[in-house]
């Protein structure tokens, strides 16, 4: 594991842009995991721009998402549909066709996880996977359990994802309790992993991911076992790293 810790949060997100778009660079038809949540919206303002700038170009990346809320419409606002498309996708030239994004249907859901892991696979697997930190060590929705599923899967949100994640609706009872996760394979399998982690409230996940001892009751810590991981976080989040 690479440990690499910014001044702040603009640095941050500037260096995963950096490291995203050299990806692209060494090969235009990457194939990228991508995250949602508040702390990757930095990375992904950066991408934008440097796409501005011509220094970056979608136009043959082919991406899959982490997660999705089950049962909330893709244009409600926090669904990672609409995070994606309004944040990332409709302002650079990726293409329709290579965006993957489970879909949060209950209806069929097995055969929807199942068509996503086959989907991957078609692709070549993850090249770069980006990460995000729940606060209880979750990555993508894999919670913390005293087992974590293989493949992409049906989740019921932990208690403190909910609770963290209320700060995006209008009251907690808007939260949906459960959402479409990859699992931790497709995680694990990605030739590269760039994990992001800001604000003190990550600093306690982020000490047990890289000193902790390795359990599926924090399931970044499952990292330590891939040889390819870069941790990046800000002064805050790397409080309790010795
Ligand atoms: N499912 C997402 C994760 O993929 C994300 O990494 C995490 C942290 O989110 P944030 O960056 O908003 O703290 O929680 C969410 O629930």
């Amino acid at each position: 594991m690479e440990i690499e810790v910014l001044d702040n949060y603009k640095k941050l997100s500037l260096k995963a842009a950096t490291m995203v778009s050299s990806q692209i660079t060494s090969n235009p038809n990457s194939v990228l995991g991508l995250a949602t949540g508040e702390t990757p919206l930095g990375m992904y303002e950066e991408l934008i721009s440097m796409y501005e700038d011509d220094l970056v170009d979608f136009g043959d990346i082919i991406t899959f998402n982490l997660d999705e809320y089950l049962d909330l419409d893709p244009h409600h606002e926090q669904s990672y549909h609409y995070y994606m498309y309004n944040n990332f996708f409709n302002q650079v030239n990726i293409k329709e066709k290579n965006i993957h994004i489970p879909q949060g249907k209950k209806e069929n859901c097995k055969k929807i996880c199942s068509k996503y892991d086959k989907e991957i696979s078609r692709a070549g697997g993850i090249d770069l996977q980006i990460l995000g930190i729940g606060t209880n060590g979750h990555i993508g929705f894999n919670e913390p359990d005293h087992k974590l599923h293989v493949d992409t899967h049906v989740v019921e949100l932990a208690e403190d994802t909910i609770e963290a994640n209320s700060r995006f609706f209008s009251s907690k009872d808007e939260v949906p309790r459960q959402a479409i996760s990859m699992g931790m394979s497709s995680i694990m399998k990605a030739n590269k992993i760039l994990l992001l982690a800001s604000g003190e409230k990550k600093a306690e996940a982020i000490k047990k991911s890289i000193n902790g001892e390795i359990t599926t009751r924090h399931p970044a810590s499952l990292l330590q076992l891939h040889t390819n991981v870069t941790i990046l976080a800000d002064q805050a989040a790397a409080k309790f790293i010795r």
